[in-house]
């Protein structure tokens, strides 16, 4: 691998779409620059039926924000299209400024897309890995591998670190995937499920990984089905439903624009998706 550590070299073709997306749709918004880490407007994508549905999110930087919502809600998609991997109909991504859309390649040097299918290299260590990914960053091994094993470590795998990946667990795997994510240091760290299939040690790892990031003064945006982890470290909760968002906030200030004084964010969610699914 330490012939690929330090260069910039051609993209294999399967990876290139994390690294330069063409999405741009007609009719994009135009949208300016502030401080926030994420904005959405009229984020819109149909299949075969509407799955988002003219979404606008604001997120905050620093923010640890979860989206939640049922199966179908449009949460995956919604979040494929802000990293540049699915095209959208219309609508408009800012990461820090940057028009996602326009300069997606800005906009990826500076966000990590974890999703919850990882894909990772299986004929290499986990420490190999992450010299492969931060050689198409262009990063220095010197820079690299304190920060890999920094990495590995934090996330229970650095005695596996000179291990093939091809003999991981899932939950192993996922780990590498988040580290490999991790290794280019961005300031928006997105996440699709990140704790589902994990026992109880590594999603320990996980959520401290991602509070320490957050606590370092990166964004972090992840969907969870695991509503107890949204409600214990999301700053704020986005509910979406039908491709859209239905409700917005701190786990109080949803209580109190549903009018349930100390009903848990299950019962709230419960009660927001029964609403929408009426309306
Ligand atoms: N590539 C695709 N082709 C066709 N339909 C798709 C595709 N991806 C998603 N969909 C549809 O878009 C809608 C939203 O799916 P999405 O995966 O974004 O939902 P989700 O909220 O992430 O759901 P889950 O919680 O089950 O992961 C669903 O109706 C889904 O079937």
């Amino acid at each position: 691998m330490t012939e690929f550590v330090g260069r910039r070299f051609t993209v294999p073709k399967h990876l290139q779409v994390m690294v330069a997306g063409d999405a741009k749709p007609d009719g994009v918004a135009v949208m300016k620059p502030d401080n926030s880490a994420l904005e959405v407007r009229g984020l819109t994508k149909r299949f075969d039926r509407l799955a988002v549905d003219g979404l606008d999110l604001t997120i905050h930087a620093g923010e640890f924000y979860a989206l939640v919502g049922p199966n179908g809600a449009g949460k995956t998609t919604t979040l494929r299209m802000v990293a540049g991997l699915l095209r959208p109909d219309a609508g408009a991504v800012s990461i820090f400024g940057i028009d996602a859309l326009d300069d997606p390649v800005a906009a990826k040097q500076v966000m990590a897309w974890v999703s919850d299918e990882p894909m990772i290299y299986d004929k290499l260590t986990p420490l190999e890995y992450l010299e492969f990914v931060a050689g198409l960053w262009g990063i220095a091994p010197t820079v690299s591998e304190p920060v890999a094993q920094e990495l590995l470590s934090s996330l229970g795998l650095e005695a596996h670190r000179h291990e093939r990946c091809e003999g991981f667990s899932k939950g192993m795997r996922q780990k590498v995937a988040l580290a490999g994510a991790l290794v280019h240091d961005p300031r928006l760290i997105i996440l699709d499920e990140p704790l589902t299939g994990l026992d109880a040690v590594s999603a320990r790892h996980v959520k401290g990984l991602l509070s320490e990031r957050v606590r370092a003064g990166c964004t972090v945006i992840m969907t969870t089905h695991i509503l107890e982890v949204a409600e214990r470290m999301a700053d704020r909760i986005g509910v979406i439903a039908s491709g859209r968002l239905v409700a917005e906030g701190t786990l109080t200030e949803l209580r109190q624009q549903n009018g349930h004084a100390d009903t848990s964010l299950e019962d709230l969610f419960i009660a927001l998706v029964t609403l929408q699914a009426a309306a």
